[in-house]
């Protein structure tokens, strides 16, 4: 009952007695349904005539806890509806204010961020152009800072909705300026986080924005053109604590490889000039005189990138100068204003208001010079050095993007379609996920970081809308990465990031008069934003006690937030502390009630309803009548007392007091139905939205499954591919192989053939006799010669035979033998004849 007793001498507002006792008579308001009426033992012996409030029934309906007091007037209807949990529906109760609108209870602290919360949520309101009454008060607390706001209903809203009360970590006004919200929202202890404390590591930082379209989201993180956003202010103040600790970076210093060696998300890494003079060096070399190897004309950064430096480690990089002069800045504040048609891709970073995207280098004297951060020192560990490297990327579609890929800088590439890249775990980041292949840029000075994160911003998608000229129509994630070792021992580098999101704006179509490409980003971004707002909620819830599970994987979104804020798995080396978040939500006061008391009842630390309660008919009537006394009738009616006048007559007629009773309950009776439609309506409202998250989640998990089977079989088929054109190889190789043996083979039988042969030559003086299976059409013509020979030699030897018979002298013999001898030199050798 520690509600009560905070509750004790409180005065009722009907009758006026102090509360000072409890239930049963004694005075004293009640509250929580452990001492209603009906319900307590104490209920039978208190006085059996007490009417039993309408309101118990509404307890019983809507289980929600209610005021009283002693004498049971139903002053006011007071429902404070924690729905989250019943731990925050206990320290509502509140005495009723003597308002003539029901109050809210100011017993609702500003919750201390329990370590449940992953979240600190700030409120920041910007001012507005709109003739509309604003329907957000602002609480005033003299003690400290604004932390509670009222939303009511504008008057035109006949749906007679409730009066909610948010509760956000602090609340800055309309008036607040860019350097009271980065001190309001202690942004210099997340950056002092990331550096870590002396000898420590250091900690993962967040800072988000979240509201509705045009309420001021990336005027907070990105600024305009005339003032800094976060970002920068967050920027400049980590230059300048780091300042003379950074380490050289250029290529081929040892510490630029060891710092793309220590990288754990397969990153392509570039120092701030090599990446800046790649993109910019052919357009800037008049302005860049100084400037040497400006690279070839840049079609895709990374092949002249890798080609230019990895291949050449020691190359040296020129740095581009500090700029100055006038030029066109590159900034979101152009193009169409609000309510003009929407117009297609109209990149709020272009200069001169056209349609092409500039290549022109971003000039950081050109840019907003405040606020200026020079006065924030913070407290660096002096015995370590530092290196900053930035990234960015943007959640488009539920699909996450690099913006330092340089593409849009050239107008050529802008067409190209975009790879997107993986939110998961590497090879060397086995414990935690982190987006896999995104370009890093090690900056060595603030101008440099300013000059790549306008860079990137030129790749981020933004349109015009009906709702805001410049709308971002993906999540961008601006991150600083700070890389920290020993400067004396040069170990390995610790590495802890600053991430600042500037989330796009939940919108609805016909305010936004969106249609094809934009409405279905429209679609996304709002179904990303819903599955934050149930994370965050369930945040909220579990600060009263619950234990959700935060069910933070269903999008890309609510992975990329939320994954670091829960302590690492891993409690050796890797551990990782959880990040430090702040979101910050932004609203404006005059704007859409609708889509801003929506983004407010998610977002906020606690919130209560307030049902504001109908009068009562007969007290109106009799209000205005000239009694005093009817009015005392009123009351004791509403409080349920039967008094003489409202009294059935025996005779069973009602008197006119006895019809006003009866009307007044009957307006009660209507009260408390409606109280209850309206209960009902908003639990109906919740379970409608968790149904179409639950559906959406649904066909979101369909798309990825469908998505991962495609990329399985993508992945199997291009493996099969692979282990096919391996296992081809291998067998061509084989076969070649054994061919060449073959033949070599081969070959060194045919030389031992010839070697033989030759030997055999050499030894015999015979002819190589070559062995061959007869040939039947050669042994045929052999035949047929040697036929031939020896009808020529029977012919040759009868012709010799006619000569020995027709001559005797030995002269004329030898000439006719010599003759013949010419003509068959070995049929003479075989007669023994010899030349002389
Ligand atoms: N606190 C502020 N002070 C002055 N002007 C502001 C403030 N907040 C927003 N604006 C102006 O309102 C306009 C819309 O703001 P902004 O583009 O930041 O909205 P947004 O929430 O980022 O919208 P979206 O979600 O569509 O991108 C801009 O012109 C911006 O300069």
């Amino acid at each position: 009952m520690d509600s009560l007793s905070a509750l004790l001498g409180h005065v009722c507002q009907t009758c006026g007695e102090a509360a000072a006792g409890s239930e049963g008579g004694s005075g004293g308001w009640l509250a929580g349904k452990s001492a209603l009426p009906g319900r307590s033992t104490t209920r039978k012996q208190s006085d059996a005539r007490a009417p039993r409030p309408l309101i118990h029934n509404i307890i019983i309906a809507t289980q929600l806890p209610v005021q009283y007091c002693a004498h049971k007037h139903l002053c006011k209807l007071y429902i404070h509806a924690h729905w989250n949990s019943p731990a925050q529906r206990r320290h509502t109760q509140t005495p009723p204010s003597t308002s003539t609108t029901p109050d809210v209870a100011m017993a609702m602290e500003p919750p201390p961020r329990p370590s449940s919360s992953l979240f600190d949520v700030y409120l920041r309101l910007r001012p507005s152009n709109s003739a509309n009454a604003r329907f957000l008060t602002v609480e005033e607390n003299e003690a400290t800072h604004p932390t509670h706001i009222t939303i009511k209903p504008p008057t035109s809203d006949n749906r007679k909705r409730a009066i909610e009360r948010h509760a956000f970590t602090r609340v800055f006004e309309e008036d607040a300026k860019q350097l009271d919200l980065f001190s309001g929202i202690r942004a210099a202890s997340v950056i002092e986080g990331v550096l870590g404390a002396p000898g420590h590591h250091g900690r993962d930082g967040l800072i988000a924005t979240l509201g509705v379209t045009g309420s001021g989201k990336s005027h907070t993180i990105l600024g305009t053109k005339s003032q800094r956003g976060l970002t920068q202010m967050a920027l400049q103040v980590l230059f300048q604590s780091t300042g003379g600790q950074l380490v050289q970076s250029f290529y081929g210093a040892p510490a630029f490889s060891s710092l793309a060696a220590a990288d754990v998300s397969e990153s392509n890494m570039f120092t701030a000039t090599a990446y800046l003079d790649s993109l910019y060096g052919d357009d800037q070399s008049e302005r860049f005189p100084s400037r040497g190897n400006t690279p070839m004309p840049v079609y895709d950064l990374y092949p002249i990138l890798k080609s230019t430096f990895s291949s050449r480690p020691s190359a040296g990089i020129h740095s581009i100068r500090p700029v100055s002069g006038t030029l066109s800045r590159i900034t979101r504040s152009m193009t169409t204003k609000p309510g003009s048609p929407p117009k297609k891709d109209c990149s709020s970073f272009i200069t001169n208001g056209g349609s092409r995207r500039t290549n022109k280098i971003p000039r950081p004297s050109t840019l907003p010079q405040t606020p200026d951060m020079d006065h924030v020192a913070l407290p660096v560990d002096t015995t370590a050095e530092f290196a900053i490297i930035i990234s960015m990327y943007e959640v488009y579609n539920d699909r996450i993007f690099d913006l330092l890929t340089g593409s849009a800088i050239k107008n050529k590439h802008s067409s190209l379609k975009r790879r997107a890249l993986l939110f998961k775990s590497t090879e060397q980041s086995t414990d935690r996920k982190v987006v896999a292949g995104l370009t890093k840029i090690i900056c060595g000075s603030f101008e440099e970081a300013l000059m790549v994160l306008e860079t990137g911003l030129v790749e981020r998608k933004v349109a015009g809308t009906g709702s805001n000229a410049v709308s971002s129509r993906s999540h961008g994630f601006f991150c600083v990465e700070v890389k920290k070792r020993d400067a004396q021992r040069k170990g390995p580098w610790s590495s802890s990031t600053m991430t600042i999101v500037d989330l796009a704006g939940s919108e609805r179509a016909r305010q936004a008069k969106t249609a094809g490409e934009t409405l279905a980003e429209a679609g996304k971004i709002n179904e990303s934003l819903m599955y934050l707002g149930q994370c965050m909620q369930m945040q909220s819830d579990n600060q009263g006690g619950s234990k959700n599970i935060i069910p933070f994987r269903q999008c890309k979104l609510t992975e990329l937030l939320f994954s670091n804020s829960f302590p690492s798995s891993s409690r050796q080396q890797n551990y990782h502390h959880p990040q430090k978040s702040i979101m910050i939500v932004n609203a404006d006061p005059k704007g859409d009630f609708n889509a801003t008391s929506q983004i407010l009842r998610y977002s906020a630390l606690a919130r209560e309803v307030t049902v504001p309660r109908i009068p009562s008919t007969s007290s109106t009537i009799l209000a205005s009548g000239p009694t005093g006394r009817s009015h005392k009738h009123t009351s004791s009616a509403s409080s349920g007392r039967t008094t003489p006048s409202g009294r059935a007559t025996p005779s069973g007629r009602t008197t006119p007091s006895a019809m006003l009773e009866e009307l007044d309950a009957s307006n009660a009776e209507i009260a408390r139905l409606t109280a209850e439609m309206e209960v009902f309506a908003m639990r109906l409202a919740e379970e409608t939205a968790r149904r179409r998250a639950a559906e959406a989640s649904w066909r979101a998990a369909e798309d990825r499954m469908a998505d991962r089977e495609q990329e399985v079989r993508d992945e199997c088929h291009a493996f099969t591919e692979h282990a096919v054109e391996a296992e081809r190889r291998r067998w061509q190789s084989a076969l070649d192989s054994e061919l060449e043996n073959q033949q070599n083979h081969l070959d060194s039988k045919i030389d031992i053939v010839i070697q033989a042969t030759k030997a055999q030559v050499r030894q015999s003086d015979d002819a190589v006799k070559v062995y061959e299976d007869p040939d039947p059409e050669l042994q045929e013509r052999v035949q047929e010669l040697e036929l031939q020979n020896e009808i020529l030699r029977a012919k040759l030897e009868a012709k010799e035979r006619e000569g020995q018979a027709r001559t005797s002298s030995p002269v004329k013999k030898m000439r006719v033998l010599k003759a013949k001898r010419w003509e068959d030199p070995e049929s003479v050798a075989g007669l023994g004849f010899a030349d002389d």
